[in-house]
């Protein structure tokens, strides 16, 4: 709103104040049962507003916790929000009491956008049971299989397109992703999978950012702005609700019209879809639940795991080692006459660990994605009250250098024992995807994307420094964006074929012997 300038930053104090106020009086009214968990002194009526900066907010959550423990309780114009920085507690109070830990907060703007047909958005309930229900019989571990074949075409195209040239990286891993995910669960023949459907996400993403920048938008303060007419002055933010609204219709809407367009071409591949919709045939399922189960495995399984395949080609330029010691075990176990395959994994133990370090490294969901208590708690002789918004610190936790010593390297072998996976280290496949009820369902999916876009990659390519008109390395180093959700930031980096042989393998030719 601020962006608009539709109202002044007096403005929002005022309507904070008044906030705060209310929920004070509220909160003096009611008799308290016990300490909320230890955390900063807050600023009377602003609490700990300033305590939680807009930028990289996890690395201050982290510092808070190394100061007052793993469970921290902040105050923000009198909503708790409580931050978990420790597996055990994580585990405690999202997975083993998920019975009241599952809720998502209520967010006006969510709502007027439409988002609240997605299933990450959800208020734990019935809707929210038969979405998840229908979505987790398609992406449970035993499902996952049959997708394997689509996401191993779809990175064999990179392969192709990375060997025609010099191109977009961060545009193409989102493109493939797109590509595997439209085919797999809508249907859609690649060729009908365009840019078009990256372009839908990447504005949404932008879309999302704003929206749910902390404290942007008056409305979530103040519920009734939303009947205020458009044509008053300071309404300017609805516009751009209007506008949020037209992206989140089109993740929903538009492959879900493309894939019914291609079956009654009949040109439309078997998919989550189709099973679905034969479902729906026998009336067990209304058109409403199949868009929304099918939009949200593109809306939340799509950029999350392409951003995740862009870190891992920087973590290659910074450790050419670990570059290396990934192609020789490729070399060894794959050879020089095929590509490899999502069969060769369980041969593949180093390989293997560096899907398990690029989680722990990048986080992608660094802050997860908050949970609400839903009925007052009592944890360790804390209270957590009703309401609470509960963070896990994925990335504080998968920084830990006590659990994973120097946490900014990159380094898969922290993962092996006697060059086999060794059990005993933290999976980080068990805090990046989230907890309890509401983790991940794209878990499985991502996980073998993941590897076979690694294993593809490495297995021909060379990942390196790209030279400046003087020949000179360019620089990279890791920056995170801010924001719901975290990307490393662009970068420059050269790519080469790593010898005749593999460029035969990328054309999909036979190697000669
Ligand atoms: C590297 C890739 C990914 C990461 C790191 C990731 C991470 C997460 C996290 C942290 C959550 C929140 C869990 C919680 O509330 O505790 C989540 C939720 C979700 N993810 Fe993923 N995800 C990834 C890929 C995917 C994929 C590929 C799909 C689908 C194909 C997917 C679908 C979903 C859905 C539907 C939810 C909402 C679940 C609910 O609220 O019940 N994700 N993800």
């Amino acid at each position: 709103m601020g962006r608009d300038n539709a109202f002044t930053a007096s403005d929002v104090l005022v309507v904070a104040f008044a906030f705060a106020l209310f929920a004070l009086i509220r909160r003096l009214s009611r008799p308290e049962k016990g300490p909320l968990p230890p955390g900063p002194p807050g600023l009377p009526l602003l609490g700990n507003t300033f305590d939680i900066p807009k930028e990289q907010a996890w690395v201050a959550f982290r510092d808070l916790s190394s100061k007052y423990g793993d469970v921290v309780a902040l105050n923000a114009l009198g909503q708790t929000i409580v931050i978990v920085s420790s597996v055990e507690a994580a585990v405690d109070l999202l997975d083993k009491r998920s019975a009241i830990y599952s809720d998502r907060q209520a967010s006006v703007l969510a709502d007027m956008i439409g988002w609240t047909w997605n299933l990450a958005f959800k208020r734990y309930g019935d809707d929210w049971r038969r979405v998840r229900r229908l979505f987790w019989h398609h992406f449970q571990p035993n499902a996952v299989g049959q997708y394997r074949a689509v996401q191993q075409r779809d990175v064999r195209d990179l392969l192709r397109r990375l060997l025609e040239g010099p191109t977009d990286l961060d545009g193409e891993m989102k493109l493939t992703l797109t590509k595997t995910i439209l085919t797999a669960v809508h249907g859609l023949p690649k060729e009908a999978v365009t840019s078009r459907y990256v372009d839908i996400l990447t504005a949404s993403e932008a879309g999302i950012a704003e929206a749910f920048s902390p404290g942007a938008f008056l409305v979530e303060f103040c519920p009734w702005l939303r009947h205020v007419p458009g044509w008053l002055p300071g309404t300017g933010w609805q516009r751009k609700v209007r506008e949020w609204q037209g992206q989140s219709d089109a993740i929903r809407e538009e492959p879900f019209r493309a894939a019914k367009e291609a079956m009654r071409r009949g040109e439309a591949e078997p998919s989550m879809l189709t099973d679905l919709l034969e479902k729906s045939r026998e009336g067990e399922l209304d058109e409403d639940a199949i868009k929304e189960t099918t939009a949200v495995a593109f809306g939340a399984g799509t950029d999350t795991t392409a951003a995740t395949l862009h870190a891992f080609v920087l973590a290659m330029i910074l450790h050419p080692s670990v570059q290396q010691r990934a192609q020789a075990e490729l070399a060894a176990i794959v050879g020089p006459e095929r590509l490899p395959e999502h069969a060769d994994r369980a041969a593949l133990p180093y390989v293997d660990a560096m899907v398990k370090e690029l989680l722990r490294w990048h986080n992608v969901a660094p802050l997860g994605v908050a949970h609400r208590c839903m009925r007052e708690d009592e944890y360790r002789g804390w209270r957590i009250p009703e309401s609470a918004i509960v963070m896990p610190n994925a990335w504080a936790i998968l920084h830990d250098p006590e659990t994973f010593p120097d946490p900014d390297e990159f380094r898969p072998e922290r993962f092996l024992k006697d060059g086999r996976p060794n059990t005993d280290v933290l999976d980080p496949g068990s805090v990046a995807f989230g907890f309890g009820r509401r983790i991940c369902p794209g878990q499985h999916f991502a996980e073998d994307a993941l590897f076979i876009a690694i294993a593809s990659l490495l297995h021909v390519f060379d990942f390196g420094r790209a030279l400046d008109e003087h020949g000179r390395p360019i620089p990279v180093e890791v920056k995170m964006t801010s924001g719901f959700l975290s990307y490393v930031e662009d970068y420059k980096y050269s790519i080469r074929p790593r010898s005749a042989a593999a460029e035969t393998l990328i054309r999909g030719e036979a190697v000669p012997a």
